[in-house]
């Protein structure tokens, strides 16, 4: 298993966007603009959609990546951290109790 994590990524999306580099594609969707990044997590997000809808696993794969990447890449253009998204994540966790269960070996 990978160890290259969300958190990973985002800390990198944090430097290239803070980067004056002219390569920088995350840079450049930065200068573009919630709007222009918001079209490209809707137009990443309905093409992983089609790819498990045609059952194409590698094509989901790719393009579940982009997704993350650019819903990332959105977060931060609106100011929201990360880590604000995964403790919401936890808080509806913890309302479940399902996290304590399935860290419990089973049986
Ligand atoms: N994970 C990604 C990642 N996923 C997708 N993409 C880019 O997303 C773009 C999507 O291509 P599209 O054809 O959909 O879009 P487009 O060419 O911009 O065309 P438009 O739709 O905008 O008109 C491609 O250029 C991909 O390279 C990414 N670009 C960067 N990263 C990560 O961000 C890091 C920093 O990248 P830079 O900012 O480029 O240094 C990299 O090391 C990676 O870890």
């Amino acid at each position: 298993m990978t160890e290259f994590t969300l958190s990973d990524l985002d800390r990198i999306i944090g430097v290239r966007a803070a980067s004056d580099d002219a390569m920088s594609y995350t840079r450049k969707l930065m200068d573009k603009g919630v709007p222009k990044i918001a079209q490209k997590v809707g137009e990443e997000a309905v093409e992983a959609a089609i790819a498990a809808v045609r059952g194409d696993r590698s094509e989901l794969t790719g393009e579940a990546a982009d997704l993350l990447y650019h819903l990332l890449v959105l977060l931060r253009a609106s100011d929201i951290a990360l880590d604000d998204v995964m403790a919401e994540l936890a808080r509806r966790t913890a309302q479940t109790g399902l996290e304590e269960k399935a860290s419990r070996p089973a049986g």
